[in-house]
Order: structure tokens, then sequence, then C-alpha cells
């Protein structure tokens, strides 16, 4: 049997990883430091970001050439609607956030540009495109929420006990579990020039990842000319 598509590229990826859980938003977060509108930055950005994440596991659906890829795509849409997103409509609650204005969040630049390249990879290639695309979002939030998991305290932590909790969870580990089977299987016996195009979606949405923290940090939209 050929080497596993997520063992192959962990190497490559790993240090994207270790950045994203060192940044200072995701250690605040840790701590229980970080400022809640920074916080409140995230959550609105993030659930507009899963909006468009979402639409990806409906393009696999589509795209899937057998039932059980199918039935793959369609758990891992489900979980983004219901068990993630239910996390932040919690925490919208809390804050006084209508859904309403939630589901109106304006997308910052990063995000955009982060949610149109994983589109666009999706509906520009094959089934194996849209696992490649989607496998970043779920591996590095699930890679952070079990490292942040680790520090004492921080999950019962006031602010941010209930995110560690979610991104460590049993359910969201399945759920990251599902997209690497998803892409391992895809990519099994693909010619190497195809597996190092696979490789580049991860790698780039893994920096994405990396820029997504890093706009909520700082806040950002767009540039005010
Ligand atoms: C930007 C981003 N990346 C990943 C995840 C985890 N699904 C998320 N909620 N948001």
């Amino acid at each position: 049997m050929s080497e596993k598509f997520t063992d192959r590229i962990y190497p490559k990826i790993k240090g994207i990883w270790e950045a994203c859980f060192k940044h200072p938003f995701v250690q605040g977060m840790g701590d229980g430091t970080l400022d809640l509108e920074k916080f409140k930055h995230w959550l609105m950005q993030d659930y507009v970001y899963l909006i468009e994440y979402a639409r990806l596991f409906a393009i696999g659906t589509s795209k899937a050439t057998d039932l059980g890829t199918m039935n793959s795509f369609a758990k891992g849409l489900d979980g983004v609607l219901f068990v993630e997103m239910d996390l932040h409509r919690s925490y919208a609650k809390t804050f006084g956030i209508p859904e309403e204005d939630l589901e109106a969040t304006d997308q910052s630049a990063i995000n955009t540009a982060y949610t149109s390249y994983m589109l666009n990879k999706a509906q520009a290639g094959g089934v194996e495109n849209v696992a490649a695309a989607l496998l970043a979002c779920s591996w590095c939030y699930n890679y952070i929420g079990l490292e942040l998991a680790k520090i004492p305290g921080a999950l019962e932590g006031e602010n941010y006990g209930s995110w560690i909790g979610m991104y460590s969870s049993d359910e969201f580990t399945d759920l990251n579990e599902n997209a690497m089977d998803l892409i391992n299987k895809l990519a099994e016996g693909k010619p190497e020039r195809e597996l190092k195009v696979l490789e580049e979606i991860v790698v780039k949405t893994g920096l994405f990842e990396y820029m997504f923290w890093d706009m909520c940090y700082k806040q950002e939209t767009w540039p005010e000319i």
C-alpha cells in the first residue's frame, strides 16, 4: 500500500500548524488574555467563512462518484452547519449579537481571498481537489484545540473554554478524521504530478489559516482609501 497522503504532507504543514498555535490570538485563548473585541471579530468573520466552507462539502457531494464518498462529504456538511456553527451561534447569543448580524458580516479581504481560493480549486478540479481544499481547515483547528486543551485550566476558561472544548472534542476530532480519510482515499494511487498539485492546495490553505488568525488579531477588514 502507498503512503497515506496525510502522512506524506505532514512534514510540510507541521510548521504551519505550530506557527498558528504560537500566534498571539491562539495563545491568548489558551491563557484567557485575548481581547474580547478581537475574538468577536473572529466570531463574525468565521461565521461567514463557514458558510462558504460548507459549500465545499456540497460541491464534493455532487462530484463524488460513489455513495461512500457522498456520505463522507454529507457528514462534513452536517458537521459544519450544525456542530461548528452552533458554537458560533451560542457565543453570539452570549455577546448579544443577533444571528442576522452574524450572517450579514462583510467578509474581510483575507477571508474573501481564502474562501475564493478554496472554492476555485474545488470547482476547477476533480473530487480529490475538493477534499484537498477542505483539509487544512479542520486539521489546523483540531491540532490547535487539542494543544490548547493540554494547558492546565484552559478548558475551564471563562471566555474561551467552550471554544477549546469544541475544537478538541471527540466529535470535532471525528469530523477531522473524516476529512483526512476522504483525501487519503481519493489521493490513493494518483501519480506524483497530481499529488504535488494536491499538496500545493493543502499548503496554501494552511498558510491562509495563519493569515486568518493574523487578520482577526489585527481586526482587519479592507483598506480604507
Ligand atoms: C478560518 C477557519 N479555519 C478553520 C476552521 C475550522 N473548521 C474555522 N472554523 N475557521
